[in-house]
């Protein structure tokens, strides 16, 4: 069955030891909705009306981790604006700016564009009202320990990463080996353009791990998903977790507006 191949894990930052739940205890669970009853206080529904608790959520995952087809489905199912590093360069390039210029240059050779470009980029992004109103998916940002540092001095700081892990042999047969230099940022290829000293060997990383080294202050859900697990498969154990994360949100409001 797809779902067996599918481990799920919390960490949460008082917890940063992940703990594997099953994926029977997970499915077997009941979705409650959010409805509001008529019993609520006056105070609680004009805090309501004034503003919904909606997601922040930091995505991760390698190439042909099926993070693509994850973000589509999560923002529709959240009505999240997705917030994707890699098409806001590339719109900047488009627009012919002097910062989609100079991005263009390290994006052709693979490279990391430099933070004060991509920093606030995102930053400007996530500052528009409809993310705040609407919540977000960042996708493809931080990738690396400093990306994620500038966002929370900004005061961006997500309710959840998610991180789709792909096991190291599945990656490699589905796609290129990829690997960042979490210090100099650069970007080689295990077989095709190695590293040149042991010593960078060592420390070479899979994007998707600069974030894990960042240590988030926010719950991180990792989802290792093995070659045979469905995408509804892998959703539906987000979405579980998303679910529970929105009604603990909203529940802490209505405590407060009580
Ligand atoms: N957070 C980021 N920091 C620096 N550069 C980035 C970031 N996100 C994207 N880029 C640049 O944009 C390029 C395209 O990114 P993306 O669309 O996510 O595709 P890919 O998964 O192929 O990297 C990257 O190769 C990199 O040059």
């Amino acid at each position: 069955m797809a779902c067996c191949s599918l481990n799920f894990q919390v960490v949460s930052s008082s917890n940063p030891k992940p703990s594997t739940l099953s994926t029977s205890s997970l499915f077997g669970r009941r979705r409650c909705g959010i409805n509001r009853s008529p019993s609520y206080s006056k105070s609680l529904v004009l805090a309501s009306a004034k503003k919904q608790e909606t997601l922040k959520i930091m995505i991760s995952g390698a190439p042909a981790s099926g993070k693509g087809t994850q973000c589509e489905l999560i923002t529709k199912k959240y009505g999240l604006v997705h917030i994707a590093a890699g098409d806001l360069l590339r719109a900047e390039i488009v627009a012919g700016t002097e910062n989609g210029r100079r991005a263009k240059e390290y994006m052709e050779k693979g490279q990391l564009v430099p933070n004060e470009i991509v920093v606030m980029m995102v930053k400007d992004r996530l500052s528009q009202p409809d993310s705040d109103e609407k919540g977000w998916l960042l996708d493809g940002y931080p990738r690396s320990s400093s990306q994620a540092t500038a966002l929370k001095e900004f005061g961006f700081q997500p309710d959840i990463f998610i991180l789709l892990e792909v096991p190291e042999e599945i990656l490699v047969e589905r796609v290129v080996g990829r690997r960042l230099d979490p210090v100099t940022g650069k970007i080689y290829h295990i077989k095709y353009s190695p590293p040149e000293t042991e010593e960078i060997a060592a420390r070479l990383t899979q994007r998707k791990a600069a974030f894990e080294h960042s240590s988030p202050k926010c719950r991180v859900s990792a989802f290792i998903v093995d070659g045979s697990a469905s995408k509804e498969a892998v959703f539906a154990h987000i979405d579980r977790e998303l679910t529970k994360l929105l009604e603990q949100k909203r529940g802490k409001l209505k405590s407060m507006a009580a």
